[in-house]
């Protein structure tokens, strides 16, 4: 499966004016040699941080029947929150039991990426990672740990910096079975 995204010229536009009408509203100028140019770099620089790069979904069979779990860790994780549209940044750790058919590995970060590059909360965007590995690659067990500072916290509000925000989403038997769930969250304990 091939998973691609496009953003026209046209959209640009309209969000370079928005961006330009935003921050006259804020009393910033963009009338230097500096800045001129801003309100575009912000509507391209939104819109990168918007948008996942294209990618196949690469699987494998699991011909020689690996029955152990894979582990990736310190996946980067570059997101932003759905409230204030400011950044959250931090790692994903994905790990699966697989079952008939394996991932290749850059697909995990791949998958973290799909799911970040959008307005978002932790707790979906950790759950919607194992979701799409369960349903993908049909495995025995998944599970997705995420550590990432908030800098809505850190920056405004409640001026919180350092703080790290956990979530986990685990299913199958990295869920269900004792031994595994322990062995996964082993794995991944900073
Ligand atoms: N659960 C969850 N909350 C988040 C996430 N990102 C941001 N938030 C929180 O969303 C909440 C929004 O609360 P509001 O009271 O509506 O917004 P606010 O007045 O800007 O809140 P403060 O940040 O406390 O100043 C804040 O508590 C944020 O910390 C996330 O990924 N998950
Ligand atoms: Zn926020």
């Amino acid at each position: 499966m091939t998973i691609t995204t496009t953003r026209d010229e046209t959209a640009l536009d309209a969000a370079e004016d928005a961006a330009r009408s935003f921050l006259e509203a804020l009393g910033i100028r963009c009338d230097s040699p500096g800045t001129e140019r801003s309100p575009r770099r912000m509507a391209e620089a939104y819109a990168a941080m918007l948008t996942p790069r294209p990618f196949e979904m690469t699987t494998f069979p699991n011909d020689e029947g690996y029955d152990e779990l894979v582990v990736v860790r310190s996946i980067p994780v570059q997101s932003l929150c759905e409230h204030h549209l400011l950044p959250f940044v931090g790692v994903a750790h994905v790990g699966y039991l697989p079952g008939g058919r394996i991932l290749g590995l850059s697909k995990f970060a791949r998958v973290v990426e799909m799911f970040a590059r959008r307005p978002q909360v932790q707790e979906r965007l950790t759950r919607q990672v194992a979701d799409w590995i369960d349903m993908e690659l049909e495995p025995r067990g998944v599970g997705v740990v995420v550590e990432a500072e908030h800098l809505c916290m850190s920056m405004r509000g409640v001026r919180a910096g350092g703080t790290v925000t956990t979530t986990s989403a685990l299913s199958g038997l990295v869920r269900d079975s004792p031994a595994t769930r322990a062995e996964f969250l082993a794995a991944v304990r900073p």
